[in-house]
């Protein structure tokens, strides 16, 4: 397997696990334990996967590193094992990812993002089609559950509409899937909630980058990511020039 193919593998493989698990909880499990018991179990999947297919490569998530140390610029797997924890523990809900990413000199190389209660997997292995133009109002994703302030004058500007979602992979492939056409973010996130979805988008043609227009660069000693944009390339300009200076990004 190469590593599109194993990104693409192991996030189907937790995927499954994770839906069993939502399955099999019983009413008795409060939504916080079931997510955090499913993220734990994913996570464990996750790194003993990649421990046994990938022994040479670090893996870096909430839980921290495992694997070897890691060395700057090499290559590390950045995994989030449950994107959308909370969402997950609501019954019926799809808006929920697993991300398997591979990072070498801060860059994705490699990327899957499974969407398992829709039964779909993404992946840079075989990169989904760039999405066709959608004609009408754009639609531009934003957190359900703290979406940034400034957003709702970005979607006036735009005479947009504002689609809220929870998480940031169900975020990100929705615009790869051409469903909405853009995903702001601000507020911080970690670069496990970015890294696979963002190199799918990438894969796929879409604009993904920083507020400011800068490149968004992975693997840092530091795995606070301040903001995200991802679109199509044709809004990047409308997008970015109705963004408020960054004081004003609450
Ligand atoms: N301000 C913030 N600080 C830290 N993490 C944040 C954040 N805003 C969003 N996230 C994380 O990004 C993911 C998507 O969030 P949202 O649904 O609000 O867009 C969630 O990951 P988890 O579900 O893995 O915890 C959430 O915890």
């Amino acid at each position: 397997m190469n590593d599109h193919e194993l990104a693409a593998r192991l996030a189907q493989l937790a995927g499954e696990r994770l839906v069993e698990l939502r399955e099999r909880a019983g009413p008795e499990l409060d939504p916080k334990s079931l997510g955090d018991a499913a993220d734990q179990a994913a996570h464990e999947l996750l790194v003993g996967e990649l421990a046994r297919h990938r022994p040479q490569d670090p893996v870096l998530s909430e839980h921290g590193v495992a694997g070897p140390a890691r060395e700057p610029g090499g290559r590390v797997w950045i995994v989030d094992p449950l994107d959308g924890t909370r969402e997950y523990s609501e019954a019926g809900r799809t808006d929920w990812a697993v991300h398997v990413a591979l990072a070498q000199e801060h860059r994705i190389v490699a990327a899957a993002v499974a969407l398992p209660a829709r039964g779909e997997v993404l992946g840079t292995g075989e990169p989904p089609a760039r999405p066709s133009p959608h004609a009408g109002a754009a639609r531009i994703a934003v957190s359900r559950s703290r979406p940034p302030e400034f957003v709702a004058d970005v979607a006036a500007a735009l005479d947009a509409q504002l689609v809220p979602m929870g998480s940031a992979g169900a975020k990100i492939t929705a615009v790869v899937l051409g469903e909405v056409d853009a995903y702001l973010h601000a507020g911080g996130q970690y670069e496990w909630d970015s890294a696979a979805p963002v190199g799918v988008a990438n894969a796929a043609g879409l604009h993904t980058g920083r507020l400011d227009g800068g490149e968004l660069s992975y693997d840092q000693p530091d795995p606070w990511l301040p903001d995200l944009l991802v679109c199509r390339p044709e809004l990047t300009d409308r997008l970015r020039a109705a963004l408020p200076a960054e004081g004003g990004r609450r």
